[in-house]
C-alpha cells in the first residue's frame, strides 16, 4: 500500500539554514496494516506523513501510495486516502454537519449517502447533540473530532492520522479507535497514525515505525521491538544503599544482565531473561549477606525501549492519555507556530491553492491540514 526509496525532505528555513526532516526514508507498508509511527518532538513524523498525502512534495527520493506515485500522481492518491492533520481541517462558519456533508459530496457522494454518512461519524465520534452548532463555536477537542469525521468520510483506503487522539479524553480516544478498527473490518483500510501516547501504540499498531532526526530508527511488531531494544526489567530492593551498591556490582557481572543502576538502596537492570535472572542475583545476594527486601521482574514496555532507542522518554513530550486533554484548552490541536503563515484561498467546491512560504507551493490545504477535494 505504501512503499518509498530514499523519501527525503529538507526545509530552507528563512535564515537560509537547511532543515533536513527527513533523510532518506525505505518504508512498506502492506494492505490493512496499521501502522504506527513514533518519534520525539521535531523527529519528522508530520514531515513523512504529509509527504505520503501529497501535501507536501519530496525533495528526494521516491514514495508510492495505493500504487501512484505521489509526485506526479497526485490526484490518484488524494482519491484513495484520507489524512487528518495536526489543524483544523474544518472551516469556520458551516454547521458541523454540514461539513461532513460537503467533504462527502466533495468525494462523489449523494446528498442521502453524504447525510447519512454524516450522522454515522457524528454518532461514533459523540457529536450527535453539536451536528447543528457551528464550528466556531466548537471547542478544541470536539473539533478535533469533526476533524476526524471530514477526514473519515469517504471511507478512504487508507488513512493517514497525525497525532489523532491528541485532545481528546479517553472515551472520545476509544470511540475513535471503535470507529477505526470497524472501518478496517469492513473495508480492510490501512492506516498509518502518528502518536505521542506509547501505549496508544501499543495496543493499536501490528507495527510500530521509530523515527529519529529523520531516520527509521527501529521498525517491528511492539514484542519484537520490546524483544530487541529492551529486555527484561529486574529491580531489587535492599536494606540500606552501601548493600544496594555491593548488590548492584554483583548483578552487573551476571551473564545476560546489563545497564545496571543504582538509586539508593534500589538496584535496576535489563536482562535477556528475567525470571531466570532474578532467583541467581537473590542468591548471588544471600550468598554475599545482602538481604534482598523485594525483588521484581516485569517485561518491557515501550517507553523503555523509546528510551533505549531515542535517549529519551516520551512522556517527557506527550501528555498523559489518562488526563484527557479538552478542559486543557491548550492549542494542541492548532497549527503549529513553525508552519508560519501560509497563504490558502480556499474553495470548499474548487481547488484550493496555497502558498507554504517556506516549501514551495503546495495543492494542498496547508493551513488546514486537508487533503482537497480528492473526488473532485
Ligand atoms: N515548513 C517548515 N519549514 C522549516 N522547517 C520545518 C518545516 N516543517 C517542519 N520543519 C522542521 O522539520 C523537522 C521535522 O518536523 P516534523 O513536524 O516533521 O516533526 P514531528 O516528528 O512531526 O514533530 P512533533 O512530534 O512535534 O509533531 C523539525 O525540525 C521542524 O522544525
Amino acid at each position: 500500500m505504501i512503499s518509498t526509496s530514499h523519501l527525503s525532505r529538507t526545509f530552507r528555513a528563512p535564515g537560509g539554514e537547511e532543515v533536513r526532516a527527513v533523510r532518506g526514508i525505505d518504508l512498506s507498508v502492506a494492505r490493512e496494516e496499521t501502522v504506527a509511527v513514533l518519534g520525539p518532538n521535531g523527529a519528522g513524523k508530520s514531515t513523512l506523513m504529509r509527504m505520503l498525502s501529497t501535501l507536501l512534495p519530496p525533495t528526494g527520493g521516491t514514495a508510492r501510495v495505493a500504487g501512484f506515485d505521489v509526485r506526479t500522481q497526485a490526484p490518484q492518491v488524494r482519491e484513495r486516502i484520507g489524512y487528518v492533520g495536526q489543524g483544523h481541517g474544518a472551516g469556520h462558519a458551516q454547521r458541523a454537519v454540514d461539513e461532513v456533508v460537503t467533504q462527502g459530496r466533495i468525494h462523489g457522494l449523494d446528498r442521502a449517502a453524504a447525510r447519512a454518512r454524516a450522522a454515522e461519524l457524528l454518532a461514533a465520534l459523540g457529536l450527535e447533540r453539536l451536528a447543528r452548532r457551528r464550528t466556531q463555536a466548537m471547542s478544541g477537542g470536539q473539533r478535533r473530532r469533526l476533524d476526524l469525521a471530514i477526514g473519515l468520510v469517504h471511507l478512504p483506503e487508507l488513512l493517514f492520522l497525525d497525532e489523532p487522539t491528541t485532545g481528546l479524553d479517553p472515551q472520545n480516544r476509544d470511540n475513535l479507535w471503535e470507529h477505526i478498527i470497524g472501518m478496517r473490518r469492513r473495508g480492510g483500510t490501512t492506516v498509518v497514525f502518528s502518536t505521542h501516547y506509547l501505549e496508544e501504540a501499543d495496543r493499536r499498531a501490528d507495527r510500530i515505525v521509530v523515527v529519529d532526526h529523520g531516520r527509521v530508527i527501529a521498525d517491528g511488531t511492539p514484542a519484537q521491538l520490546k524483544q530487541r531494544h529492551a529486555g527484561d526489567r529486574l529491580t531489587l530492593e535492599t536494606a540500606d544503599p552501601a548493600s544496594a551498591e555491593r548488590l548492584r556490582g554483583l548483578v552487573a557481572a551476571m551473564d545476560g544482565v546489563g545497564t545496571v543502576t543504582r538509586r539508593g538502596a534500589v538496584v535496576t537492570g535489563r536482562a535477556a531473561d528475567g525470571r531466570a535472572a532474578l532467583p541467581s542475583a537473590i542468591v548471588a545476594a544471600r550468598d554475599q549477606g545482602i538481604t534482598v527486601v523485594a525483588a521484581d521482574t516485569r517485561l518491557p514496555t515501550l517507553d523503555d525501549v523509546f528510551l533505549e532507542l531515542t535517549g529519551r522518554s516520551l512522556r517527557d513530550v506527550g501528555e498523559d492519555p489518562a488526563t484527557g486533554a479538552e478542559e486543557r484548552g491548550g492549542p494542541v490541536t492548532g497549527v503549529k507556530d513553525r508552519e508560519g503563515p501560509t497563504t490558502c484561498a480556499e474553495d470548499r467546491e474548487g481547488p484550493t491553492t496555497c502558498a507554504e512560504d517556506r516549501g514551495g507551493p503546495a495543492t494542498g490545504v496547508e493551513g488546514g491540514d486537508r487533503v482537497p477535494g480528492q473526488a473532485a
